[in-house]
């Protein structure tokens, strides 16, 4: 029997979500349902997907290892499309200074935020950086997490900014989630660079960008473009420059203010933004026509006690979403998949449909993965979940509490709840 051979049978409900791209506006709601579903995977390859009865008529199960899904929803593994899970130290009295009263902005301007994890990243060792990521990835996965994106961006200087796409990449090589890296070379401006941001992102440009397309750290490049952080001209300048360099690029964009971080990402074609809590109404039709997938992170809303993003709006304006978790050290310290589902579902109106749209086919379009991951279609990669329960509706139902009972990657058991 062959590494990555197994047959999933007699799933009482198998979510497939089958498609190849995004799905956009009412293309959420579908999630192509197969009762008493079977999947066939051959060398971590989905083969064939079906009625028990049909596939087990195809397909000779000693051939396979198998699965017995009875009483037990089948989907695939979620896409957590936006963290920050690679930095050093914490921001614990951060926290509590913001319990407080004080707000995330403010903390930022008095020398504090961002800046406080890239002396704690800079600090520490690649060993430290590795051992951290490495647990922070297991708890993914106990989520159901079989893909992550995950971006640099605490380092913000040549030596830690490389470091931690080293990091990723090596990460990869060990565990069983798949990385879609990110850099965010520009994520915050250095103290030094304070009132010279243009010279900050020509550094960018010029010094760290071209090591990390020849060393193909990252297939990604993202900016926080933001009042106080990068305006949307130099968001601009860089994003075209590493589109230039063969990047693909993603936007945090209107997070905090509105600054038309919406509209750019629309412009220059993006593959993502991001956040979009303040997303004017002209950016998010202008999303909807150039196919940016918005990424919606409930997590940090809630985390920041700020409006949640207008999720709902945006799928009825024929808006591709997705969600993701954000975790990273500050705004959301948080790998909860429970919790987005459960904000998303009673906070933004969303349905449970386009909820598991939204952390599967869409997650995955958001990393430009859609036609490898995402769904359980025949050709796609064999990454999925088993619930402990029948039905996806369980989701949103267990509050806060995770109920993926197993997780396969590539056809291999990787992690199993009752073990
Ligand atoms: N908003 C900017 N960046 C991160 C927060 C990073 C941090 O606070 O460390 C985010 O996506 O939420
Ligand atoms: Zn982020």
């Amino acid at each position: 029997m062959k590494k990555g051979n197994l047959i999933i049978k007699n799933a009482n409900e198998l979510v497939t979500c089958s498609g190849f791209k995004a799905k956009a506006g009412v293309e959420m709601s579908d999630l192509h349902l197969i009762f008493n579903g079977a999947v066939v995977i051959e060398e971590g390859i989905i083969k064939a997907v079906g009625a028990t009865e049909e596939i087990l008529n195809n397909y000779d199960e000693n051939d396979y290892e198998v699965i017995d899904a009875s009483g037990k929803a089948v989907l695939p593994g979620f896409v957590d499309s936006h963290t920050h899970f690679v930095f050093g130290g914490n921001r614990a009295e951060e926290f509590s200074w913001r319990l407080r009263g004080d707000s995330y902005m403010e903390i930022m301007q008095r020398g504090g935020g961002i800046v406080n994890s890239v002396r704690a990243t800079a600090e520490a060792s690649k060993e430290e950086l590795f051992k951290i990521g490495l647990k922070r990835l297991n708890s993914m996965l106990s989520f159901g997490v079989t893909t992550v994106e995950g971006k640099s961006g605490y380092g913000l200087d040549y030596d830690t900014e490389i470091k931690q796409l080293e990091v990723m990449n090596e990460l990869e090589k060990v565990h069983p989630i798949e990385i879609a890296k990110t850099f965010l070379g520009a994520h915050a401006v250095p103290k030094e660079y304070k009132g010279r941001e243009d010279e900050f992102i020509d550094f960018i440009i010029e010094k760290v960008l071209p090591t990390v397309v020849e060393r193909d750290l990252a297939e990604f490049c993202d900016i926080f473009c933001e009042k106080n952080v990068f305006t949307v001209e130099q968001s601009r300048r860089l994003l075209n420059k590493a589109k230039e360099l063969g990047m693909k690029t993603k936007i945090h964009a209107d997070e905090i203010v509105q600054l038309g971080g919406a509209e750019l990402a629309a412009e220059i074609g993006a593959v993502s933004a991001d956040h979009l809590l303040q997303a004017s109404d002209k950016g998010i039709a202008d999303m909807a026509k150039a196919k940016v997938v918005a990424t919606l992170l409930p997590c940090t809303a809630f985390s920041l006690k700020e409006e949640f993003a207008r999720g709902r709006y945006m799928i009825d304006k024929g808006c591709a979403v997705a969600l993701a978790t954000d975790f990273n050290p500050g705004s959301c310290f948080t790998e909860s998949i429970p919790l987005v589902i459960a904000l998303a579902a009673l906070h933004m109106n969303m349905s449970i449909e386009e909820i598991i749209t939204a952390l599967t086919i869409n997650g995955a379009a958001a990393i430009d993965r859609a036609d490898k991951i995402g769904s359980i279609d025949i050709g796609k990669q064999g990454d999925i979940i088993i619930l402990e329960n029948p039905s996806y509706k369980f989701l949103p139902y267990h509050i806060g509490v995770s109920i993926v009972e197993k997780v396969i990657k590539k056809g291999q058991l990787v992690f199993d709840k009752e073990k």
